[in-house]
């Protein structure tokens, strides 16, 4: 990546705190790029460092050591007001929205423009034009308590977008909203990505956010990054346990291992089965693999459970199945399951009563 595609540049931060005595690491040791224009995720469960780490992009919390920069200029070296100048170039958008209830819809996006020379007249008719353009603007006039979740959260994105931001960052922004709203939520936020241009850094603990419309992602624990890479890569070939665990809540995998265990599959299978645990990518799609296996070696299938999901452009299927053959061997259907791509956990031998069954 050159240096003008690079939105911001973390290298080797760290943040630590004092804390009654003892100092807590909360950011460890964490580089990072953000391509301009790009979705990037960051995934973390509670704790793991992830709003400190954000907080760095616009120096709101100064790195102990390491640098930062955003837009190609070295943040630590500007003075306080290119600095200001700076922060006003990233938005930032959060769980509980923080709109200001005594202010109406309208007066809330123009807020951020208040101290600017810019007058009355054109200020409301730019708010006007950004709650327009995050499907508002009849509720201009509208109180924030008169707003469902959804909406505030679009007011708060209004107001973000107040000072043309190149970058927006989003804090757990869903988090406090259903299914459906996030869904929406995440569209909008696509389409600011697609027709401004915007960056956006989205930070969460759901793995769903992230398959919806991030390009790239980084997982933390413990302040630190312990995998990063193209969410479309991470989906197919998780390397860390903690990245296996995301992957699997975002394709309804709990349900499978749950299945295995209430419905004794283990222990109902005859001397000729084996309880495989499939994983595809495109390239390999589970219609074509499960038909070669029928044709060309005389396995049976039995499917127990099957979900696609779309991830990046990607197509990821995910199966349970009862394989059977005559004679109980395996060792061709393996090697042909192998060769096309498929990623295999036999689940025959597995600790299934303890409900302990790993698919790394
Ligand atoms: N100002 C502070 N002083 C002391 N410790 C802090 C401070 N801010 C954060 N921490 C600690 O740093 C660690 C990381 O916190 P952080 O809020 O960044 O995590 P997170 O992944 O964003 O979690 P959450 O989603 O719960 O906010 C935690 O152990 C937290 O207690």
């Amino acid at each position: 990546m050159s240096v003008a595609d690079v939105a911001i540049d973390l290298q080797d931060i760290n943040v630590t705190f004092e804390r009654k005595g003892e100092t807590v690491t909360a950011v460890d040791d964490v580089s990072l790029q953000v391509k301009k224009g790009s979705i990037y995720g960051i995934i973390g469960y509670s704790g793991a460092g992830k709003s400190t780490l954000v907080r760095v992009i616009n120096l709101l919390q100064r790195p102990s050591s390491g640098k930062v920069s955003v837009s190609g200029q070295d943040l630590q070296q500007l003075t306080d007001k290119k600095l200001r100048g700076v922060r006003q170039k990233v938005g930032m958008i959060f769980q509980h929205f923080n709109l200001l209830r005594s202010r109406t819809v309208l007066n809330n996006v123009e807020y951020p423009l208040l101290g600017k020379k810019i007058a009355r007249k054109d200020r409301e008719a730019k708010a006007l034009e950004l709650l327009k353009l995050v499907g508002l603007a009849e509720y201009a006039q509208s109180y924030p308590e008169e707003l469902s979740g959804g909406q505030k959260q679009r007011v708060a994105i209004a107001r973000a977008l107040a000072s043309d931001p190149d970058i927006l960052i989003s804090d757990e922004a869903t988090s406090a909203l259903d299914p459906q709203t996030t869904a929406s939520i995440l569209e909008l936020l696509k389409k600011l990505n697609d027709e401004l241009g915007l960056t956006i850094v989205l930070i969460t603990h759901e793995m769903q956010v992230i398959k919806s419309i991030c390009q790239e992602v980084a997982v933390m624990a413990d302040g630190a990054v312990i995998e990063q890479g193209f969410v479309g890569d991470l989906f197919t070939d998780p390397q860390q346990p903690l990245t296996k665990k995301f992957v699997e809540s975002a394709a309804n995998v709990t349900e499978m291992r749950q299945q295995i265990v209430s419905d004794q599959l283990v222990e109902k299978l005859q001397p000729n089965e084996r309880l495989l645990y499939l994983r595809f990518s495109s390239d390999a799609t589970s219609e074509s693999v499960i038909s070669e296996l029928a044709i060309q070696y005389g396995v049976k299938a039995n499917i127990i459970f099957a979900n696609v999901q779309k991830v990046a452009q990607l197509s990821l299927g995910y199966m349970l199945v009862v394989l059977s053959t005559v004679d109980g061997q395996f060792d061709q259907t393996f090697h042909y399951l192998q060769t096309a791509g498929v990623k295999v956990n036999d689940f025959s031998e597995a600790p299934q009563a303890k409900g302990e069954i790993d698919v790394s």
